[in-house]
């Protein structure tokens, strides 16, 4: 089991910290999520190898990947139509919005193809691992 950070603009305004929420991979390939009660500073770094065999494991069994040649996670994901694909894409868009972290993304129709990488550390940090968490939650509810 392992956890990654997560924080809305209130967390870090209140407490200048992130709030965990901890992901287990479920039966079905899904991401279960709980909070935990671990805090770090806010300040995005580069995740480490360690934190990486940590944090990337449950993302890689959804499906998300790292990019050859960038630091960043990929995933393509389908939908029935297009109604579909933007609701999803305006989710993502709101939370993205909040956390002030935001996807590279593509969309034709029903298919929406995402990055993700922090310019901060010009890598992978837990903002991130955060934020395709939340988009998995958000592509479950859709499909
Ligand atoms: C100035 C602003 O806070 C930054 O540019 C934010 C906005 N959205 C972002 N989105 C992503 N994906 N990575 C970032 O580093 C990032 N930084």
């Amino acid at each position: 089991q392992s956890s990654v950070a997560w924080a809305s603009q209130a967390d870090r305004k209140e407490g200048g910290s992130w709030r965990t929420l901890g992901l287990t991979a479920g039966t079905r390939g899904c991401l279960g999520a709980s909070w935990s009660t671990h805090w770090e500073a806010g300040k995005a770094h580069r995740l480490s190898a360690e934190e990486r065999d940590q944090l990337l494991p449950n993302l890689r069994a959804v499906g998300w990947n790292e990019l050859e040649g960038r630091d960043a996670i990929f995933k393509q994901f389908h939908f029935k139509d297009f109604n579909r694909a933007f609701g999803f894409m305006t989710r993502v868009a709101l939370q993205a919005e909040k956390l002030d972290h935001h996807p590279e993304w593509f969309n034709v129709y029903n298919k929406v193809h995402i990055t993700l990488s922090t310019h901060e550390c010009a890598g992978l940090s837990e903002r991130d691992i955060n934020l395709a968490s939340f988009i998995e939650q958000v592509a479950v509810s859709m499909t």
